[in-house]
């Protein structure tokens, strides 16, 4: 690589570094348009390889529903095909950047069997792209995925409503499904920021160039809407929150608190809060793997070095002096169901908050929604796929937030006790003061250690309990 060479992809790589991600998914009904539209946006924004583009046109002849024409459905069918094949896949993340910004599109599936998946992709996203097919209006899917949207903090809404080509690109169509979409948002957050486009995923209509045939429309098209949209604090809050995740002590030189900067920033010489002490100190140096940092960002694996000698624990917090985050071992949850074997209350999870494992109990059900109708049934248990509120109990106080407040340190998994398997996803709707009492009858499962819990669940395997205490220290 020549001199100029060498400067000029070092300058793409700084462009690269400099653009902001946008991570959003894409949502809607069986055939509402969703792989075209994804195809649509790779191929109109030059994404697709000329290799890619020739293997696909051969492909639309002979598997396409285009006659002659590219099918851009296809670029994504290699996933459909797993799908039909019971292959479980959680969700296909595809990346694509244009001049302006960087986006990763969760493609995850609708069905109704796939709620899961689809709370896995929307957790991690800003924005939701939800389908509407012109011809049939909006759609249980539409609701579902909505409300789901939403459940996992997503704030900025989409309303694609695609194939308008099918119905003389009317107008009155387009206006009427904004209007019964509007009726129903009330039922949803109320600090959402919602747009409709109309379009034709499968002509390029509106999607990154504009169309002629709606100029009734005065709005931008769904990547320029993408390129321009500014996201506020939608993953996080500005307040600091650094939970400890490993004291660092390489020698007696040295000792550091190591973890992710999950919200806010830091910087050398400012004054934190180290919860639950309620202690206050000083940030004298700020430390990754490699180099010394004046601040550090959000999202950063950061080592930091306070002033003074203080007994901190794994798990504890460093937020603003003025914050007034307290611990708490009550609080009450959504939850969505992951698993074959239903949640009752009574029983006994580890949950993973914040980067620290902790054990709960599940105190009561309050409800199960019913997502096509986001009426809460009365309900004793959840079954997989289903969401529902719960109150939940910390083997001891701990410190988060209200999901809405902070999606970082308002979120956790469920994990189940003898299989270690994730089992569902939580965000805390708020925190209760009151300290819970568990029933004698469940406070072995709940203080058990895992060998304790294997013994007494499978007594009939007779392990020493020596032994097990070996296998699993
Ligand atoms: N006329 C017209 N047809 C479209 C449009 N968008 C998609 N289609 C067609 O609608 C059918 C379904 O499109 P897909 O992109 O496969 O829909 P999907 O939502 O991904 O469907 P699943 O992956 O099965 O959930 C295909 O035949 C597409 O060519 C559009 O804007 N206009």
């Amino acid at each position: 690589m020549n001199i100029n060479m060498k400067d000029n992809f070092k300058k793409w790589l700084d462009l690269q570094q400099k653009k902001t991600l946008l991570k959003f998914l894409t949502c809607g009904s069986v055939d509402d348009g969703k792989s075209t539209l994804i195809g649509r946006l790779l191929h109109d924004t030059k994404q697709i390889y000329d290799d890619q583009l020739f293997f696909l046109k051969s492909d639309s002849k002979r598997h396409g529903t285009q006659g002659n024409e590219i099918d851009l459905a296809l670029v994504v069918d290699g996933l459909q095909s797993e799908r039909e094949q019971g292959i479980t896949i959680d969700v296909a993340y595809r990346y694509f950047s244009t001049n302006k910004r960087k986006f990763i599109i969760a493609d995850t599936p609708g069905h109704e069997q796939y709620t899961r998946n689809m709370a896995t992709g929307a957790s991690t996203c800003d924005l939701s792209i939800l389908l509407v097919d012109a011809r049939k209006g909006l759609s249980e899917q539409t609701y579902r995925h909505s409300f789901i949207s939403t459940l996992l903090g997503i704030k900025y809404l989409i309303v694609a409503i695609n194939k308008m080509d099918l119905v003389n690109y009317k107008q009155e169509i387009f206006e009427n499904i904004k209007k019964d979409f509007l009726i129903f948002s009330k039922k949803l957050a109320n600090d959402l920021n919602i747009i409709f486009i109309p379009m034709s995923a499968l002509l390029g209509e509106n999607i990154v160039f504009k169309t002629k045939l709606m100029p009734w429309y005065q709005g931008v098209t769904l990547l320029s809407f993408l390129e321009t949209i500014k996201i506020k604090n939608s993953i996080s809050s500005e307040e600091l929150r650094f939970p400890v995740q490993y004291i660092n002590r390489p020698n007696s030189d040295f000792r550091g608190y190591s973890g992710i900067l999950l919200s806010g920033r830091m910087h050398v010489g400012q004054t934190i809060k180290i919860l639950p002490e309620n202690i206050n100190s000083r940030v004298s140096r700020i430390v990754t793997f490699d180099k010394e940092l004046k601040k550090a960002e959000i999202g950063e694996s950061i080592t930091v070095v306070l002033k003074d000698e203080i007994d901190i624990n794994r798990g504890d917090f460093f937020v603003n002096i003025d914050s007034i985050l307290q611990p708490s071992q009550e609080a009450i949850i959504d939850i969505v169901w992951m698993t074959d074997n239903i949640l009752l209350a009574g029983e006994s999870y580890n949950v993973k908050l914040s980067g620290k494992k902790i054990r709960v109990y599940i105190k009561e059900i309050l409800f199960r929604l019913d997502v096509n109708t986001l009426k809460k049934v009365k309900s004793h248990s959840l079954v997989l796929n289903s969401i529902g509120r719960v109150k939940i109990y910390f083997s001891k106080p701990v410190i988060f937030d209200n999901y809405s407040e902070n999606r970082m340190t308002g979120n956790m998994i469920f994990i189940d006790l003898l299989t270690n398997i994730t089992v569902g996803a939580g965000m805390i709707v708020n925190s209760l003061d009151k300290k819970g009492k568990i029933p004698s009858n469940k406070q072995k499962d709940f203080e058990s250690d895992f060998y304790d819990l294997i013994i007494r669940h499978f007594p009939h395997w007779n392990i020493p309990k020596i032994l097990m205490k070996k296998v699993y220290k």
